[in-house]
């Protein structure tokens, strides 16, 4: 696939995972070619997908010679819907588990956006022996923070538009997704919309889901000394979603982390800074 165009309907391939109580189809887009593996794990957003949340960087790293998989968590884009009644990170972990068991990958690095953040680090938790490096941007773990009330604002919008699937509750979110509205054209609002309304089977077991166990992002902080991989956490400093001293938590927690915060850059650091954010990625993961 190197040295062509990369879109999404050329590199979506299924896989079936079963595991203990899990039977699940499971969509992912295998990008690339290369020894190394990164696995991009999405946020858990209404209508959010691998492709959606990666598309400004998933070429970078495939043209720098890296294998790139965007897993579809059980419940978004084309993989199979689910109720989730228990840890929705421990769930995505076990999934991705499956995953690269079936792909045969030894070991990956893994970039988690948000709730994919979170799953990044359930699977470190289980699976210590798989994990390369880990970058957790907006994400690593559920828990309260002592600063900022929650549910945030934008977690509040997220759940409304989860209920209320509308372009309206869809552009509340999103404004607040990002520091700079400006790059929010009607046509990604539509796409969005298009892949949220594609699949509301996933919208109501989302919701069904949040009513059962309304905690479904477990806090990790107790057990993070025991990830020893290195670990890049990102975050933006205008964060409205999962806020910033989260991300003080996972570097006071994780013994081999740095941080990096950008200033002017809300939930979707990948996106508002891609080029930096690239090229950051990618000088952590050669040296
Ligand atoms: O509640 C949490 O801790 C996690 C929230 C998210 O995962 C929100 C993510 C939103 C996106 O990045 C998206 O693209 O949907």
């Amino acid at each position: 696939m190197t040295g062509t165009t990369l879109s999404e309907a050329s590199t979506s391939k299924f896989v079936r995972i079963q595991d203990g109580e899990l039977d699940l189809n499971i969509h992912y887009n295998d990008c690339g070619e290369g020894a190394e593996t990164v696995v991009m794990l999405h946020g858990s957003g209404p209508g959010a997908s691998g492709w959606a949340n990666f598309n400004r960087n998933i070429e970078p790293l495939v043209a720098a010679g890296y294998r790139v998989i965007l897993m579809d968590c059980p419940g978004w884009s084309k993989s199979d819907s689910i109720v989730c009644t228990g840890s929705r990170s421990d769930l995505n972990a076990r999934v991705l588990k499956g995953l690269v068991d079936a792909l045969e990958l030894d070991r990956v690095h893994i970039l988690g956006n948000s709730m994919g953040g979170h799953s990044a680090v359930a699977f470190a938790l289980a699976n210590p022996e798989r994990v390369g490096k880990l970058v957790l941007m907006g994400g690593g773990t559920g828990g309260a923070s002592p600063f900022t009330p929650m549910p945030t604002e934008g977690i509040k919008l997220l759940q409304g538009l989860y209920r209320e699937p509308t372009i309206d509750n869809l552009k509340k979110m999103m404004n607040v997704f990002v520091f700079d509205t400006s790059d929010l054209t009607e046509e990604l609002f539509q796409a969005r919309l298009d892949n949220m309304l594609n699949r509301r089977d996933h919208l109501e077991n989302f919701v069904k889901s949040l009513a059962a166990n309304p905690k479904q992002f477990p806090d990790f902080s107790p057990r993070l000394a025991e990830i020893k991989a290195q670990t890049l956490v990102i975050w933006g400093s205008n964060d409205r979603f999962v806020p910033m001293d989260t991300g003080l938590r996972l570097l006071a927690g994780l013994p081999n982390a740095e941080l990096h915060v950008f200033n002017r850059c809300g939930h979707w650091a990948q996106w508002e800074h891609a080029d930096k954010f690239n090229r950051m990625v990618l000088d952590f993961l050669t040296h």
